[in-house]
């Protein structure tokens, strides 16, 4: 590989790790690489690289012990390491525009103040995102950045999905429903519009992201009318950490009887709750699978997570009037096939029944063939989504270059 190449770098930084991946800049960006540093701030991180160039893969222990660390460490490979070619830009997935950003743009100093002062709005990932930004920004100062907005795709909610029900004057204050995992469901509804273009175009589909965030989205003649998270991606149905939905009362009855304060309230619904909360195990899917068997209680965090996805799904053939197609993505989503069976157990009055051969497979197709309903299997790509609104912005032509 040499270092000529142009490339696009795209980083989804979450809490406890750094996911990236580099693109060959043309015009259908072209993966050389995934990787991630995974453990941050815990004493066994990894930096993990898969390269399209098996030689060039591979697993290494680190010391991270903060994301400092680790995105300097990010920093200092993409210098060093030939396989890397010459970066052109880096893509960043930025959970929450707020009231402000929904469209993929370049990231300016104005920007990147408002972005500070939205970070009461996703204390879980914007300063994360920021540090990232702002640790390219000084080491690559000639370098592009764009912001591309997990809220982009449910920008357009209507009315009765968009507002909550709190007094009205907050609404003016930007607090309402956002909606996230918008790269995600972007990238499904293009390859459903390559499977079947008229239910992605003029059809009903319920979408399903379940990775360590996990929500649905409802579809509409490809338009996203409603979804699960809300004004943070603490809400929705529960997750690897999170809590999702929970009745409001609870905030004041803890502090009451426990004297929680508001910052604890927050950690505990943000990093000790969902299948890590009722397990008191395991946030890891896989583990609980393999546990539930040995451990009631990894087997209720199963049964509870299974549970609201379902209900989900109930109430979002509600809001659509029916479902065409149903898509499972996110590791769990395209990975775990007895998770997708105990979720559409008893859907069949919906339309919904699955062949489980084909859904033991994790295939493209899982639903029988005369069902009402097709249930699809699709693999996500959010870094995808990234590097391709970089090329359209940034204007990059096929060979790299960008025109003068
Ligand atoms: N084969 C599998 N079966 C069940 N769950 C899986 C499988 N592979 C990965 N997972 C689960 O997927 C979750 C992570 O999903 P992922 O989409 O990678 O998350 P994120 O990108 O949000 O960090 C973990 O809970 C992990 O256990
Ligand atoms: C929005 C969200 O929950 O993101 P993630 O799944 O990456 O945590
Ligand atoms: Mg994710």
């Amino acid at each position: 590989m040499t270092r000529s190449s142009t490339r696009i770098l795209t980083i989804n930084g979450g809490s406890s790790s750094i996911k990236f991946a580099l693109f060959d800049a043309v015009s259908t960006p072209r993966q050389i690489l995934s990787g991630m540093i995974d453990g941050i701030g815990l004493s066994d991180a990894t930096f993990r690289v898969k390269h399209v160039t098996p030689a060039d893969s591979f697993s290494r222990e680190v010391t991270a012990p903060d994301r400092a660390a680790a995105v300097g460490m990010l920093m200092d490979w993409i210098e060093k390491d030939a396989s890397c070619g010459v970066l052109t830009a880096v893509g960043h997935r930025v959970v929450h525009g707020g009231p402000k950003y929904f469209e993929p743009q370049c990231i300016t100093p104005e920007m990147l103040d408002e972005l500070q002062r939205l970070t009461a709005f996703d204390p879980e990932h914007l300063p994360e995102e920021i540090l990232l930004i702002e640790a390219f920004r000084h080491r690559f100062p000639e370098l592009s950045q764009i912001a591309c907005f997990d809220t982009e795709f449910h920008r357009d909610l209507p009315r009765v999905a968009k507002l909550l029900p709190i007094p009205r004057r907050y609404e003016a204050m930007g607090v309402r429903r956002y909606g996230f995992h918008g790269l995600s469901y972007a990238f499904l509804m293009e390859e459903l519009a390559r499977r079947d273009v008229v239910v992605a175009t003029a059809g009903r589909v319920i979408l399903v992201h379940l990775g360590s965030g996990a929500s649905l989205a409802a579809v509409r003649d490809g338009k996203s009318i409603d979804t699960s998270m809300s004004f943070t991606p603490t809400s929705g149905i529960p997750m690897s950490t999170r809590s999702g939905d929970l009745d409001p009362g609870l905030i004041g009855y803890l502090a009451r009887t426990e004297k929680m304060t508001v910052q604890q309230f927050n950690d505990m619904v943000t990093t000790q709750s969902g299948l890590l909360g009722i397990s008191e195990t395991s946030s890891d899917m896989r583990d609980l699978l393999a546990h539930e068997t040995l451990d009631v209680r990894a087997a209720e965090a199963v049964a509870l997570f299974c549970y609201q996805v379902k209900k989900w799904i109930g109430a979002f053939a509600a809001a659509l009037g029916g479902i065409d197609t149903l898509v499972f993505a996110g590791s769990i989503g395209e990975n775990s096939p007895v998770v997708r069976s105990r979720i559409c157990a008893g859907l069949k009055f919906l339309g919904v029944e699955l062949v489980e051969e084909k859904n033991a497979i994790n295939g493209d197709v899982i639903s029988i063939a005369t069902a009402a309903v097709s249930v699809r299997v699709i693999r996500t790509d959010e870094q995808f989504m990234i590097a391709k609104s970089v090329i359209r912005i940034l204007a990059i032509v096929p060979n790299g270059n960008r025109p003068q």
